[in-house]
């Protein structure tokens, strides 16, 4: 594990089975230098026990960076189950979820993530209080996607006015590829600003509902990387932004709400050599663990939740700045913001 490559001087990463329900979890936890862990679980139906462990120590560490972009008192953590999520859920599996998570006293809160709902949430909250995303409840967030779309979408704007002199989106071309929970309310906030949107995505009947909502022309998976748009908003999966596809991309903007969209950190370099601006993932896209940390505070409250949006975007607007004047990789800026703020939150 300490050799492993995408090890981070993790404080622990814990692996979890429960055979009565086919449970197969692990929980990274990298930093609680600023609070607990937080961050979302995902179900995923990985190849092997080594892409999930590779997913789950990536995304905790993109978590600690996250909090600490958003200004938020909570450290990085990331759960992953390993099972597909159509087919393989179970009250029982979400049961032996929850009791894993208790099992940390507090050192891991979860939520929502790709494949993970909050009907899922809300049977992990019978066994555990180390939850949030639900429903109901006294401080209930509900589902961080709108918050997290409408963030993304506003970090566009951002990216927008540096990359083209002006944040108005009318008439931009705008590639989506992903038209989920994320990416189908980023999709409606772009076309109510009259873009002209290009999505692409798997699930044929989450795209058709899009399209006939936002009329976005839609794409063949493979061939949004092809697309000739201004903009392209990855809101699926990680590693995208690879050497297979940066060479085929036209566009002078990449920001979308997925998480680890740099296949490495030279992909960073890479982008910037091309200069497309690049808008780092876990800056833009933290406006929903802004509304989970809401309830993990005990209290939500919308204008809290507004307040820290409008401080994230800023955020961002100073990595953007920064490494714009310092002809810098974004991501290289972003890193070294985030690993400042973590360290200055160490006890001594
Ligand atoms: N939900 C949130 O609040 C939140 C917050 C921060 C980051 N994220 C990240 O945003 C991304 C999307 O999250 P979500 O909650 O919308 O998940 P989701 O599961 O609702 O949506 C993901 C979509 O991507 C599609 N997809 C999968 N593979 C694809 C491919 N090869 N090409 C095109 N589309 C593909 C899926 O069919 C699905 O519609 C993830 O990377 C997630 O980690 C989500």
């Amino acid at each position: 594990m300490f050799d492993h490559p995408s090890y981070d001087h993790h404080e622990g990463v814990h692996f979890f089975e429960d055979e009565r329900s086919g449970l197969k979890a692990i929980i990274a936890v990298h930093s609680t230098a600023r609070g607990p862990a937080a961050g979302g679980c995902r179900m995923w139906d990985y190849d092997t026990g080594e892409d999930a462990l590779r997913d789950a120590l990536r995304l905790s560490q993109g978590m600690s960076f996250k909090n600490a972009m958003a200004d938020l008192p909570l450290g990085g953590g990331k759960a992953v189950i390993w099972g597909n999520s159509r087919t393989g859920k179970s009250k029982e599996l979400f049961e032996a979820f929850g009791r894993a998570i208790e099992s940390l006293n507090g050192s891991y809160y979860t939520a929502e993530d790709v494949g993970i709902d909050t009907d899922d949430i809300a049977i992990v909250s019978t066994q555990t209080k180390y939850v949030a995303g639900l429903d109901t409840g006294a401080a209930a967030s509900g589902d961080p996607s709108p918050t997290t779309a409408l963030g993304v979408y506003r970090g566009i704007k951002a990216c927008a006015e540096r990359a083209f002199g002006t944040g108005d989106l009318s008439g931009r071309v705008i590639a989506v590829q992903g038209v989920g929970s994320v990416g189908g309310y980023l999709c409606d906030h772009l076309a109510n600003e009259g873009a002209k949107l290009f999505i692409a995505d798997i699930d044929k009947v989450e795209l058709e509902a899009v399209r006939s909502r936002t009329g976005a022309e839609i794409i063949a998976p493979e061939s949004i990387y092809d697309t000739d748009a201004e903009i392209f908003s990855p809101n699926a999966l990680g590693a995208i932004i690879n050497p297979q596809t940066l060479p085929r991309l036209k566009a002078k903007v990449i920001a979308g709400g997925a998480n680890n969209q740099l296949a490495s950190p030279e992909m960073g370099f890479a982008v910037q050599e091309r200069g497309i601006l690049y808008a780092p993932d876990y800056v833009i896209n933290g406006g929903g663990i802004i509304n989970v940390a809401a309830e993990i505070s005990g209290e939500y409250s919308r204008d809290w939740v507004m307040t820290k949006l409008d401080t994230l975007v800023d955020t961002l607007g100073h990595v953007l700045d920064e490494a714009l004047s310092a002809n810098e990789p974004t991501h290289l800026v972003a890193d070294r913001m985030a690993r400042a703020r973590i360290a200055s939150s160490r006890p001594a």
